[in-house]
């Protein structure tokens, strides 16, 4: 695009127009990220550099006017450049999200400048505003956006942008594309389906605003011509509006505005009832829109509003989906995105909500509430939120590329406090088992249909919903890297036969070894091991992992990853998977099971009448029934435990470093030495981090009731275990139970003596204490749990690339290529997370047709994956050596 034209093209645009003349108005452009006085000169230098849509976005913001350096007005970004495949206009959908986090970094940017010039206003500084340190914001900013004016061949894309406490809060970003362009489109004209990259819709309206709530009165300006919104949760009011030609707007259940003609206008408290004819009239602009796209902000932080952390707008969407015709799926779909919402819906509540739903929607609703679901859904209620995300998004809108990209996109942003709400509308992006074949299907391997739905929050991603079509015979394209003969794993410490199975059925080579290995065996091993398996043993440190050289994936079949270098590992392309809470539930048994054998010292009696002595007493010994029983660290295990002890009658107090729901009737405290004060049994559920490292030592045990009780099931290093001999010696406890140790043997055999930790004689010679060699993960269930679940990731790591659920990765995911595919390849490209690298990458990709690209940064490693058509076999070994020749890269990788 010659200077002049680009020039034209923003300037066509009359608020472009406008704010280009304004004099306070400072453009950013991505990858300077400096402030440039010269606006025009750099605006349209920027463009005519870059051949990408991605790297013709521009940022506007007005310079502050007031002396408190207050930005309160505009941050628009708006992007007009060639589109991905040389339509002009129309945006890839992976760029999408590329634009968005660029957005994010010059409102970053913004923040940070906005921040210097206070300073100068107030003395304390001046010149330009310094080199920035990303993330380490405190201010909260606000930023007004412009009303997206329609503007014909363009796109426009919004973006708001909070931080607070250096962690992005919130995020509001909106996209809009007009038009449908293109020969190769391969969404239906007028659809916002994007199944692969280029179309362009005149409906896509993607909304994501979790937090609307979190300050004083937000303002929207939202323009849509068809689609459907919903915001719930929201506390404080929330000034809403929406114009355009029919749209709905609904926001949260307290505050319903709506200000357009032809829209949906509720005021106060709605019931279902009521907003049913609304909904009704505007059922046109709902059965076309193509997206839907509800986050709820705040679910689990509202724990006097049960109906509302059950469902994201209930009365609304209930009433909505119960005639809508992909309602079944939808369903399905928010069941599973609300699994963490549900664990606070009692079964009263979700039968009251039955009555809105129609018979189809109450049916479903049973089967997923019935008391067995109900357990079900609140023990997985930790699931990860942007798991639920990602895993809502891939479900229910696998034949929306954007949607894929948001899902993405919106797994960065952590402080999403709950689920979007996601639902295709567009009947023939769901083929309903006519024979017709679903192209898009995502069944990525055979490995995944054997996974049963109650063990793990992810298992149910991998299985495909009855509804969507199981019976469909799906066309997808195995990927594979190489042989797949070739792709050599190393499983140690007795990984299950159920992660084994799946493994084998890979056709990858599998060696399985019971225990774990000394070092210099290991590196040995792991010299030509592609994959490895690993569980809480085997230190997988960068002495280690530097032999690793064709290895690209760890699989740690347990919870803890303190055991690997994650940060090396993620720098030299290593991606690391875990299973989160498969044996929660097992430690959390086991803890309780403990508290009862120290309260009765059953160890103590059971060892006596072994050795053949009867010693019948009852000093000492105590019932739990009403004994405060305080938790440290109230994760998946932490919470577990909490639920059953107070179904044996205990007080539960935690504490943690989060502000975290409680359980039940179980009450947070605000410091550790608050929790040690009232506690009769201390129980430790945190991480081996520096933070926790000796975390209960002699003040703490100092700080404990008398005859107070420890149990320790977290890491060895955790308590600081002479310090506790000392404190039991002195008869200052009871009782402790531990299950880990700061050294432990790598297999099984006679090794707790002093030669693994030197207080081991010590620790065997107390009264009253429980001893077992880390067995709290240890049972059948959480073991085949672990083993089908980390397998799933490995497989589907190393064939697809996608890196859901990754520890020290970006979590980046592609529907899969299908049969109609044959030319296409995946290229992944892990990279340092520098300036520059997309445009790069871009260039050597652009030589073919992209369909679909996503990336995503963590930390300074970011990961590329795209997928590209009309590649001869021939030409990957150049493709591969051009992306392995760019200086920012770590590790290319090329499936086809
Ligand atoms: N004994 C065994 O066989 C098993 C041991 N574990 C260990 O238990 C640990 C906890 O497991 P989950 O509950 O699944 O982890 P989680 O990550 O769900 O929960 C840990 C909680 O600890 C909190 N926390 C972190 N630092 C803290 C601090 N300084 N003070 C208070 N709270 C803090 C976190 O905010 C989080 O809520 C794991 O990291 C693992 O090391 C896990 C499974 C089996
Ligand atoms: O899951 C964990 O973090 C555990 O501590 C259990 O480890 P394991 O698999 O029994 O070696």
């Amino acid at each position: 695009m010659a200077l002049e034209d680009s020039k034209a093209a923003f300037l066509r645009i009359p608020w472009a127009a406008a704010l280009l003349n304004r004099p306070n108005v400072i453009c950013r452009v991505p990858g300077s990220r400096q402030s440039k006085q010269s606006l025009e000169d750099s605006l349209f230098a920027e463009i005519l550099k870059t051949s990408r849509t991605i790297n013709s976005c521009i940022a506007f913001y007005a310079k502050p006017l007031d002396s408190d350096g207050n930005i309160t007005e505009v941050s628009t970004l708006m992007t007009i450049g060639d589109g991905m495949n040389g339509h002009p206009n129309i945006l890839h959908g992976g760029i999408v999200a590329s634009i968005i986090d660029e957005a994010m970094g010059i409102l970053q940017s913004i923040n940070h400048e906005r921040d210097h010039m206070t300073k100068v206003g107030k003395g304390f500084a001046h010149g330009e505003s310094p080199p920035q340190a990303f993330g380490s914001f405190t201010a909260t900013l606000n930023i007004k956006y412009l009303k997206p004016v329609h503007t014909p061949d363009s796109l426009l894309v919004t973006a708001r942008y909070t931080k607070r406490e250096g962690r992005k809060e919130w995020i509001h970003a909106e996209v809009k594309q007009h038009h449908s362009h293109g020969e190769d489109d391969y969404a239906p004209s007028g659809s916002a389906v994007d199944s692969g990259g280029n179309s362009a819709s005149d409906s896509a309206v993607i909304l994501l605003s979790p937090a609307i709530s979190n300050g004083p009165a937000a303002e929207h300006s939202i323009q849509v011509d068809r689609a459907v919104f919903g915001m719930a949760g929201s506390r404080e009011p929330t000034v809403g509006s929406a114009s355009g030609k029919k749209a709905g707007f609904c926001e949260g259940e307290d505050d319903f505005r709506f200000d357009s003609a032809d829209g949906l206008a509720c005021e106060g408290e709605a019931t279902s009832e009521q907003l049913r004819p609304q909904l009704m009239s505007s059922v046109d602009t709902y059965m076309s829109c193509s997206v839907v796209l509800l986050v709820q902000d705040r679910a689990m932080r509202l724990p006097d509003r049960p109906f509302v952390e059950g469902c994201v707008m209930p009365s609304v969407l209930k009433a909505a989906l119960s005639f809508h015709p992909c309602s079944r799926r939808c369903f399905q779909g928010e069941m599973q995105c609300h699994c963490d919402a549900l664990r606070s819906v009692t079964f009263a509540d979700a039968q009251r909500q039955d009555s809105a739903l129609g018979p189809m929607g109450a049916a479903l609703l049973r089967d997923f509430w019935d008391q067995a679901g109900a357990a079900r859904w609140r023990a997985q209620g930790r699931a990860k939120l942007l798991t639920c995300i990602t895993k809502a998004c891939r479900v229910i809108c696998r034949p929306s590329t954007h949607l894929l990209q948001l899902s993405t996109f919106a797994s960065q942003y952590k402080e999403f406090h709950s689920i979007a709400f996601v639902m295709p509308t567009a009947a023939r992006d769901i083929p309903q088992g006519n024979g017709h074949s679903d192209s898009l299907a995502r069944t990525v391997s055979n490995s995944f249909g054997t996974l049963d739905l109650s063990t793990s929050p992810t298992a149910t991603f991998h299985s495909p919903l009855s509804s969507y079509g199981g019976h469909q015979k799906p066309s997808t394209k195995q990927l594979k890297p190489f042989q797949t003969q070739d792709v050599k794993v190393l499983l140690l410490e007795n990984v299950n036969k159920t992660g084994q199975d799946i493994l084998r059925k890979q056709g990858y080579r599998v060696e399985a070894l019971k225990s774990a290995l000394p070092d210099d065996q290991l590196i040995e091993k792991i010299r030509d091991v592609h994959v490895i398996g690993i569980r809480s043993k085997t230190q997988l440190r960068a002495n280690i992992l530097k032999h690793a050289k064709n290895l690209i994936v760890i699989g740690c079949f347990c919870i803890g990853t303190n055991q690997v270098d994650l940060q090396y590992a993620a720098q030299n392309g290593i991606c690391v998977f875990n299973s989160p809470f498969s044996n929660s539930r097992s430690v959390a048994e086991l803890m309780i099971g403990e508290i009862i054998t120290l309260a009765r010292q059953l160890g103590d009696r059971n060892n006596e009448l072994h050795n053949g002595v009867w010693n019948k007493v009852s000093a000492g010994c105590w019932e739990v029934r009403g004994k405060t029983l305080g938790i440290v660290g109230y994760g998946h295990v932490g919470s577990q435990l909490s639920v059953m002890a107070e179904a044996m009658g205990m007080k539960v107090i935690f504490y943690d470093v989060v502000n975290l729901m409680s359980m039940g009737v179980a009450s947070p405290v605000h410091t550790l030495e608050e929790l040690l004060r009232q506690a009769d049994f201390v129980t430790l559920h945190v991480p081996e981090i520096p933070e926790t490292m000796n975390m209960i030592s002699t003040a703490q045990f100092d700080q404990m009731k008398q005859g107070a009780y420890l149990l320790n099931a977290s890491r060895g290093s955790v308590v600081d275990i002479p310090a506790l001999i000392k404190t039991m010696q002195a008869g200052k406890l009871a009782g402790a139970a531990l299950d880990v140790y700061p050294n432990e043997p790598g297999g099984n055999g006679e090794h707790f003596t002093n030669k693994l930790n030197d207080f081991t004689e010590d620790l065997r010679k107390l009264k009253n204490i429980l001893l077992t060699p880390h067995i709290g993960g240890s049972t059948e269930e959480a073991q085949s749990a672990i083993g089908a679940e980390v397998a799933d990731s490995l497989v589907k790591y190393v064939n697809l690339g996608t890196t859901s659920g990754a520890v020290n990765m970006p979590e980046v995911t592609l529907r899969s290529l299908t049969m109609d595919e044959p030319n296409h390849v995946r290229v992944i490209y892990i990279h340092k997370n520098v300036p520059g690298v997309l445009r790069r990458v871009n260039e050597i990709l652009g030589d073919h047709n992209v369909d679909k690209q996503m990336t995503d940064s963590r930390g300074d490693v970011a990961y590329l994956m795209a997928d590209i058509s009309s590649v001869n076999v021939s030409e990957i070994k150049d493709l591969y050596q051009s992306l392995e020749d760019l200086g920012s890269r770590i590790r290319t990788r090329v499936l086809y």
